[in-house]
């Protein structure tokens, strides 16, 4: 099994991979039931056991119909799944062949069993070869059943047209040899008449001596059927057994787990959550039209004007904002979009996001646990928080303006189907009631809560990260207060609190790449002409319509020149530094983070840290912990101000090349002071001629 996948070597179902899934399903003689999913989605780890027990049920269909399953949350898979146009999980399909639309992960076995059977039925034209027929018999075909075929007993099952059992039971019946199953409609007058049938359903055993029999049986069912079936004398089971791998032990190389502190917020979690939002959940969708380019440009506007990301990262949210409001018309191929989200220069700066996916606070203690969604929702409290934050002491003109974006977002991209159902419906019920920015981020706050309380004690909980109601009071006491004896929230203290957990002064840099060695791989790459993300998209760099708009041009720029290499020289001394104390696991000091503020203001950050842990120690409550942090931060900010008033606009080799030029040209004035001056002497020495 992948890593972090579902399901297991050991179920009756065939694991698909990137390399086996066309050349399984595409022209198959037999009928592939996919499930393509994510490990990440809750619904999908809920509907598993589904699959696994439907697939442990219809086992003997095949060679006629297998079950199997796609990760496509495994990054070698992304770019298949996107091939056989999935764009949510659980998605259900029949191959080329038949194709079951989406099916409700609630079903029972017996539901998805028979849509099995409906859709293989919709598609005659393409039958698989190894499938037996399905149709019901006439009187024609009995009468000279035992001529044409070679076999002693034939089953028939009497039913009504919406019965399924002698279609079931055919299938069922598939391995065994020497015994045929056909079904007959209770509307066969002739035959019912002829079998004294007075029951529906109910079944009678021919056999090729002329006699036959009704099949005594308790209760007219499929396993009833089956079992009598398989005993019959004479009737053994074929040859073919069903694929399926040795019951080995899976062997996955586990995941170290990166220390995390469960009340701080990982920047890395965010990149990652921005990386697989923007370039795996939006490129799902070939073409982007209606209302899901209206989804993106929301989304990608709050980002660009919230998001308090290292300045490469905003760089990078602002000019893929600036695309997108220049786009006109309602339709944006991916392909164009893909080439926006490429990491390049903008001008002189780097506008780049990391394409690694690194879970720190987000972390599961399995792979298929937690990850993408809880980064998602981390992403949203800060927005709405940053949100407070932009507007503080303002009436803002749209509160919605977060909340609308990560609605359009979830509702158009976000791969969780049913997450995204049950997020629509609390939306629709209460989002327009929010009137101003505090509200909304006490609103998401207070839905997230709701989700949390459903999914406690689910399939989806991680058991070392239950599902709480959040913040607990070890994070934050004063928010639970006690009235008449009952718990209750102080929502004021709440929105205190959010204020100051999701304030970049509390985002960590842990685990998150250095600046450098995205620039530096982003220059390999576009030498290399293989400027292409992780999930797996190839091909070069191509002009595309939707560019063409001139302003845009400079956004291809993504060569990385000389002057910005030796800058970024210096910068990673000391992000290296920073980089090896963060997977040490251990908070730089404020010495340490001296030098990284020198060299890039973005690394604010591990101050902000620094200030955190100074005032945690300090042991504030939260009240005073906010105005603390925004004294802290407004302090950050000078310092950093000064630093960025002694270095603006100069790079290392620009000074270098200054101190050369200065001393050249107090080189050349020195030559020539003493060329002057040798000659004047000269002059002087010279006898003198007397003057007229
Ligand atoms: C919009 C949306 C809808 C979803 N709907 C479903 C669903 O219907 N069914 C399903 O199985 N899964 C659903 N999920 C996924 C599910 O909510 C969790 O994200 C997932 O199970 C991972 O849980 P987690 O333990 O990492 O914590 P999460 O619930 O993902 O929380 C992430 C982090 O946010 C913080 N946090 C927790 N609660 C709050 C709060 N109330 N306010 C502010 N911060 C908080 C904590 O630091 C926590 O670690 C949904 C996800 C999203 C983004």
């Amino acid at each position: 099994a992948p890593p972090g996948g579902l399901y297991s070597p050991g179920d009756p179902l065939v694991l698909l991979q990137v390399d086996t899934l066309e050349s399984s399903v595409l022209n198959s003689s037999s009928a592939w039931l996919v499930e393509f999913y994510a490990s990440w989605c809750g619904h999908c780890v809920h509907f598993a056991p589904i699959w696994r027990a439907l697939a442990a049920d219809i086992q003997e269909w095949s060679p006629a119909v297998n079950v199997a399953v796609v990760d496509c949350a495994d990054i070698a898979n992304q770019k298949m799944c996107g091939k056989f146009g999935i764009t949510g999980f659980p998605t259900l399909k029949v191959n080329s062949v038949c194709f079951v639309p989406p099916t409700d992960p609630g079903d029972s076995i017996q539901n998805l069993r028979q849509s099995i059977i409906t859709n293989l039925e919709m598609h005659k034209e393409t039958w698989p070869p190894a499938c037996p027929p399905l149709e019901p018999a006439s009187v024609e075909e009995i009468r000279g059943f035992f001529q044409t075929n070679n076999v002693t007993y034939l089953a028939l099952i009497f039913e009504t047209n919406e019965s399924f059992l002698g279609r079931e039971v055919t299938l069922d019946m598939l391995q065994y040899e020497n015994v045929a199953v056909r079904r007959v409609l209770s509307s066969e007058e002739e035959l019912v008449k002829k079998y004294g049938v007075t029951a529906f359903p109910s079944s009678f055993l021919l056999i090729n001596n002329g006699t036959f029999s009704r099949i005594p049986v308790q209760m007219e069912a499929r396993s009833f059927y089956t079992h009598f079936l398989r005993r019959l004398p004479g009737v053994t089971r074929g040859p073919y057994m069903p694929t399926r791998a040795p019951d080995t032990p899976i062997k996955t190389t586990p995941i170290p787990r990166k220390p995390a502190d469960r009340s701080k917020v990982y920047m890395a979690d965010l990149e990652s959550a921005l990386h697989y939002a923007l370039r795996v959940e939006v490129a799902r969708f070939s073409v982007l039209t209606g209302e899901r380019v209206r989804a993106l440009k929301d989304f990608v506007a709050v980002l660009a004007k919230y998001f308090p990301g290292r300045p490469f990262v905003q760089n990078f949210l602002r000019s893929v904002d600036r695309w997108l409001r220049n786009v006109r018309g309602s339709r944006i191929p991916y392909s164009a979009l893909k080439l926006v989200l490429t990491n390049r220069k903008e001008g002189q700066a780097p506008a780049v996001l990391s394409n690694n996916v690194t879970w720190v606070g987000c972390q599961g203690s399995e792979p298929h646990f937690r990850g993408y969604p809880c980064s998602l929702w981390t992403l949203f409290h800060l927005l709405t928080v940053q949100a407070t934050r932009h507007h503080s002491g303002q009436k803002a003109e749209d509160p919605l303006e977060v909340l609308g974006a990560m609605r359009g977002y979830v509702q158009s991209f976000f791969g969780c189907r049913e997450c995204a159902q049950h997020f629509e419906g609390m939306a629709a019920e209460s989002m327009d009631k929010v009137r101003s920015v505090d509200e909304a981020a006490l609103w998401l706050w207070s839905r997230h809560n709701r989700v949390n309380a459903r999914l406690a004690g689910t399939a989806t909980e991680d058991p070392q990260f239950p599902k709480l109601q959040w913040p607990p009071p070890e994070l934050c006491h004063p928010c639970h207060s006690v009235v008449k004896r009952r718990q209750v929230w102080d929502e004021a203290a709440v929105l205190q609190f959010l204020k100051a957990y999701f304030s970049p002064i509390n985002i960590f840099l842990n685990y998150t790449e250095p600046e450098t060695a995205l620039v530096v791989r982003r220059s390999r790459e576009a030498k290399e002409g293989a400027g292409e993300w992780a999930m797996g998209f190839s091909g070069p760099r191509k002009p595309s319509i939707v560019r063409m708009n001139p302003k845009m041009q400079e956004l291809e720029e993504d060569i990385v020149d000389l002057d910005s290499f030796s800058e970024l020289h210096y910068k990673s001394k000391a992000l290296k530094a920073a980089a090896v104390a963060a997977n040490k696991g251990h908070q730089l000091s404020k010495r340490d983070t001296i030098p990284l503020l020198l060299a890039d203001d973005s690394h604010q950050a591990f101050d902000y840290a620094a200030a955190w842990e100074r005032l945690r120690q300090r042991g504030l409550g939260s009240k005073q912990l906010i105005g603390a942090l925004e004294e802290d931060e407004g302090d950050t900010l000078r310092r950093s101000h000064w630093f960025r008033m002694l270095g603006v606009g100069f790079s290392h080799l620009d000074v270098s090349l200054c101190i050369i030029l200065y001393f050249l040209s107090s080189m050349c004035l020195l030559g020539m002071y003493t060329f002057f001056r040798m000659r004047t002497r000269h002059r002087k020495g010279r006898p003198s001629f007397p003057t007229a």
